[in-house]
């Protein structure tokens, strides 16, 4: 016999099945977390990571199975039973009221934060839970949410899952975390999620970026369509064994750049120095133009610049100068009422209307059907409802909108989020092919992988470009180092 008290899992969740229609996105799922370990979750897009997320976070229950809880049977199990036995989430789609402080959003979230002085303690609790994950953040927590950047709310939406209240916080649910956060904000991120398993918390961490996965979890779960493929410690892993868990294959990544001579070309857009400093901006027929720099430093606002320079005017005709592919996916990239295929060829509209101003049905049709084939667009039909699918698929149907028209320019505002690596590998092939037929892309990205794929960079620093650089210099060392310093490197 041993002394040792028997310690029970945090969560156990078995057999757990749920099917959307014909979908079954769990297909029997067990899975346990212990405490103090942090237990990555990996699979392609639609691979049901989210659903078993929502069963354990209490919101879904599942069809059949059994939920325990500190090893108890938990009948009726739901958000409240969650809660109270310290499970919180990050939701992949962002929570926060818009239109509440960052203080009244604590509140919101935090139910017994009440009476006399709510207001002082949640400022403080919020407050000291975003110093601690992101030290330097400078959020005003009495700033309304609409006036933070997409990163912030994601910072928020972390913090006040860590914040500790009424009951002790035992596991916390992250999914895509970082998906809007750039290197040093993840990076911060990660170093907290381990200081808080050691301190004996449970961490349930999804990403599509494997390198975080295999440096911050213990175990890793891998999900294929609706089930546990594999499950492993995470030494067992490395990059090329987890991809070809979740059964795709790592290709290449090293697509040959091409520095096109400028001298004497035209460029299809232009852009006078931001704000009066710094570099000005030109892109060439057929480049692939990354903007990076630390996340919030004028990119966003770049991108949208160029846009509306190219759009204002009502005499555009049929051809769109210019595309974009929006960042925040929930508020301004889906229209959540409409169907796939509607969602999709918005975009091409005048191109889909031949027949005396008629929508040419048959046409949209077989545009719908070559792009669901064409990056794995994960539905029985088009036509069904944008909700309806998981989170990557519905930024897959984004990318395929922007793609869909014949516009020159291609603007995209981190348009990977939560999209799984094999699609990735797919469309960085479908970018440097139609960059290859003279079409310009002007990507920003949040990760570094994607940013050092690009011809061409401007590195961005307090709203300017401080930087520009090629081909080869395109490298993570350059690019931070001015990032950093606001100076060319
Ligand atoms: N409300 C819903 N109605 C219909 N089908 C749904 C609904 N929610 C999820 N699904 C389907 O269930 C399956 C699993 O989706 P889930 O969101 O769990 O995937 P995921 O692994 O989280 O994907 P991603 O990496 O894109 O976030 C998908 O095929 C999805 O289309």
């Amino acid at each position: 016999m041993t002394d040792e008290p028997q310690r029970h899992a945090v969560i156990e969740v078995s057999d757990a099945r749920v099917s959307f229609g014909a979908v079954k996105a769990l297909d029997g799922v067990t899975m346990t977390i212990m405490p103090g370990e942090c237990v990555g979750l990996v699979g392609h897009n639609g691979a049901g990571k989210s659903t078993i997320v929502n069963v354990i976070n209490g919101g879904l229950t599942p069809h059949s199975g059994t939920i325990r809880c500190s090893g108890t049977v938990a009948p009726r199990y739901g958000i409240g039973t969650a809660r109270a036995n310290g499970v919180r989430c990050v939701f992949q789609e962002l929570s926060l009221c818009p239109n509440l402080t960052v203080i009244e959003n604590t509140r919101v979230m935090h139910r017994t934060l009440t009476g006399w002085g709510w207001r002082r303690r949640a400022a403080a609790i919020i407050k000291a839970k975003l110093d601690a994950i992101f030290p330097g953040h400078g959020i005003d927590v009495a700033s309304p949410v609409s006036d933070l950047s997409i990163a912030e709310r994601q910072m928020v939406e972390i913090a006040t899952a860590f914040s500790q209240v009424a009951q002790p916080v035992r596991l916390v649910i992250l999914d895509e975390p970082t998906s809007s956060l750039d290197a040093s904000l993840a990076t911060q991120l990660l170093a907290y999620v381990r200081t808080f398993v050691a301190s004996g918390g449970s961490v349930i961490f999804i990403s599509h970026i494997l390198g975080e996965i295999l440096s911050t979890s213990d175990r890793i779960v891998v999900m294929k369509d609706g089930r546990v493929v594999a499950e492993r410690a995470a030494a067992e892993f490395d990059e090329h064994s987890l991809v070809a868990a979740m059964g795709s294959v790592v290709k290449g990544r090293d697509i040959a750049k091409t520095i096109k001579p400028t001298d004497g070309l035209q460029p299809l857009l232009t852009a006078p120095p931001r704000r009066g400093k710094g570099l000005p901006f030109q892109a060439f027929s057929g480049e692939i133009i990354g903007l990076a720099g630390l996340g919030g430093h004028g990119q966003t606002d770049a991108l949208v610049d160029l846009y509306l320079s190219r759009t204002g005017s009502w005499l555009n005709g049929r051809a769109p100068q210019v595309t974009f592919v929006a960042g925040d996916r929930a508020l301004n990239g889906v229209f959540p009422l409409w169907s796939i295929l509607k969602n999709l060829s918005i975009a091409h509209l005048s191109g889909l209307s031949r027949r005396g101003g008629m929508l040419d049905d048959p046409g949209e049709a077989a545009l719908g059907q070559a792009w669901k084939e064409r990056i794995e667009i994960r539905t029985p039909d088009v036509d069904n409802p944008i909700l309806s699918l998981s989170g990557g698929n519905q930024q897959k149907v984004l990318f395929a909108r922007a793609l869909a028209t014949p516009a020159p320019a291609v603007l995209m505002d981190d348009p990977m989020r939560g999209v799984d690596i094999g699609t990735k590998q797919e469309v960085y092939a479908i970018l440097r092919a139609e960059a290859e037929k003279g079409r310009t892309f002007i990507w920003y990205s949040t990760e570094m992988d994607e940013v050092c794929l690009c011809d061409r960079v401007y590195v961005f620093n307090n709203g300017a470009i401080v930087a520009e650089l090629k081909g080869d210099d395109v490298t993570e060392k350059n690019i931070l180092a001015a990032s950093f310093m606001g100076a060319a490197a």
